[in-house]
């Protein structure tokens, strides 16, 4: 019965639950269902493996060829004594993937249009700005003052970089983690999605990071997770949904090939940029409620921007920063020749975000190379710089599949729309995934967290003969945004 085939008709279904997509929420969702004692259930999922947003793939010339991570690759917060530890942390372990500790604060070099040049008293302040930034959303939450946007925050904070080394000092802080600018970014949920994760104090796991070097990819951990309880007719690879049909009795989807599949439930774990952009199709639409939800979210983009050259002429550390005038233009930049990592390798790679990442999505990729090897050149002026061997990065934000890297929280999203993002519809249809993680949307652990909990959720109404589900409320007010 698990097998896909064509059928409209609704009494007779294929399945109980139909989880749509292989992610970390759709793997530990269905591990869930499973360590409940409910096992009639199949994860649908477009590409020819598990691991969705954890994604590696081999780069390099033939004679020096290494996996790198274009999604995930860190661990983020681990533990400290007995306090929580992070899910993923625990998958890493369990199955053995091999990561490496990284102090992210350290010392960097410091780089301009000129070549080295030391900044790295600013990239301190900017260090300590971002601590009161966080620190100064508490009291807003208590007193339960409006949110505002992060740069407001700042600002208020009395930070506001006024030349390129404060900004790209102010970026390595804040957009290579949120993947947007301050801009576009909550003050509030910023400063949670920090301390949830990295502030043992506030209820995280550590300020640690992980980076992740293991030559079967980072996936490994979510790969192997799903080999110990997984049947193979629990799993159809290959088969992208185009249109997903519910009603008060039942779900069904259907595939780009035609092939149909009816259940119950489904749980869709698909990225809130798939969801956003339609590509796809609700039958019927979904609620007024839920659209609102879904386009109020924000899917930022972080694109990782792989060469590998015949020699290392670079800095020796992991880390170096280049201020542009531009802010954001090619600025964190990650050398993995190192120890530890891939030594004589001859691996770099530089990171863009948000909206310079979708700009360079729409260049060729040898209009790209050119601009990263002009930065190159000038941070490195008395150095002749070579050519790269090979040249990658991966095209999130216009991928169908995703539509970005991970969700961003922006300030006119409400707690009421992210109750609504993670609500039932028609008491059939349920949502899970990093973005309908309150506590650590962006995360693979919150990701992870969403999968167990929406899982149990969807067992308890199974196992009540039906139910509600996750509550919505059907329209998001806010008591007094204006006097009228
Ligand atoms: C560049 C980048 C860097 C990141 N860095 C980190 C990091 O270092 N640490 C960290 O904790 N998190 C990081 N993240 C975030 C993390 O990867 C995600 O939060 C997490 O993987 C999301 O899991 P998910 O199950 O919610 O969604 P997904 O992984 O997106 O799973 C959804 C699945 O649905 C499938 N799908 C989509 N559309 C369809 C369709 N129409 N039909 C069938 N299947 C479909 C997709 O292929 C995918 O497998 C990063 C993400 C990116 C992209």
């Amino acid at each position: 019965r698990s097998t896909p085939r064509k059928s409209d008709d609704w009494t007779e279904k294929d399945q109980k639950i139909l989880i749509l997509g292989g992610g970390v929420a759709g793997v530990i969702a269905a591990r869930t269902l499973h360590d409940h004692g409910h096992d009639n259930f199949v994860i649908i999922e477009a590409r020819g493996e598990l691991g969705g947003r954890m994604m590696s793939r081999t780069f390099g010339t033939a004679e020096n060829k290494y996996t790198i991570e274009l999604g995930a690759n860190w661990v983020q917060g681990t533990q400290v004594g007995n306090g929580p530890k992070n899910p993923i942390l625990a998958l890493a372990e369990k199955h053995k993937v091999k990561t490496i500790f990284v102090r992210i604060m350290s010392t960097v070099p410091t780089y301009d249009h000129t070549g080295f040049i030391d900044y790295l008293d600013v990239f301190n302040s900017a260090v300590d700005n971002y601590t009161s930034l966080t620190v100064a959303a508490g009291p807003r939450v208590i007193k339960r003052q409006v949110d505002t946007t992060s740069r407001t925050g700042y600002s208020l904070i009395g930070s506001k970089p006024k030349n390129r080394y404060a900004q790209v000092s102010e970026y390595y802080q804040f957009d290579w983690e949120y993947a947007q600018t301050p801009e576009q970014t909550s003050w509030i949920a910023s400063s949670w999605a920090e301390n949830f994760t990295f502030v043992p104090d506030a209820g995280g796991f550590s300020e640690d990071n992980l980076f992740a070097i293991d030559q079967r990819g980072f996936k490994a951990l979510i790969q192997d997770e799903a080999k110990e309880f997984l049947k193979p007719d629990q799993l159809v690879l290959n088969q992208t949904i185009k249109d997903i049909a519910y009603s008060a009795s039942g779900v069904k989807v259907t595939t780009t090939d035609g092939t149909e599949m009816s259940a119950d439930y489904a749980l869709c774990t698909f990225s809130v940029g798939v969801l956003q952009n339609d590509d796809v199709v609700f039958n019927p639409p979904l609620p007024d409620w839920k659209q609102e939800a879904i386009q109020s979210m924000t899917m930022a983009t972080y694109t990782k921007i792989f060469l590998q050259f015949p020699r290392n002429f670079w800095f020796h550390t992991q880390f170096a920063l280049y201020a542009d005038s531009e802010r954001g233009r090619y600025p964190v930049w990650q050398g993995l020749d190192i120890e530890g990592f891939f030594p004589e390798s001859g691996i770099l790679f530089v990171t863009v975000t948000g909206d310079y990442s979708e700009r360079i999505e729409a260049l060729p990729d040898s209009q790209v190379q050119s601009e990263v090897m002009g930065v190159l050149r000038s941070m490195f002026p008395n150095v002749t710089v070579p050519d790269p061997e090979a040249f990658y990065f991966p095209r999130w934000f216009t991928n169908p599949l995703y539509r970005g890297s991970y969700s961003n929280w922006p300030a006119s999203f409400y707690s009421d729309h992210h109750e609504n993002l993670r609500a039932t519809v028609d008491q059939r249809l349920w949502f899970a995934g990093e973005a309908t993680s309150m506590k650590w949307f962006g995360f693979l652990h919150g990701a992870y967290y969403e999968g167990v909990d929406v899982a149990k959720a969807m067992v308890k109404c199974i196992q009540a003969g039906g139910c509600v589900g996750l509550a919505h409320v059907n329209e998001v007010t806010n008591g007094r945004p204006y006097k009228i």
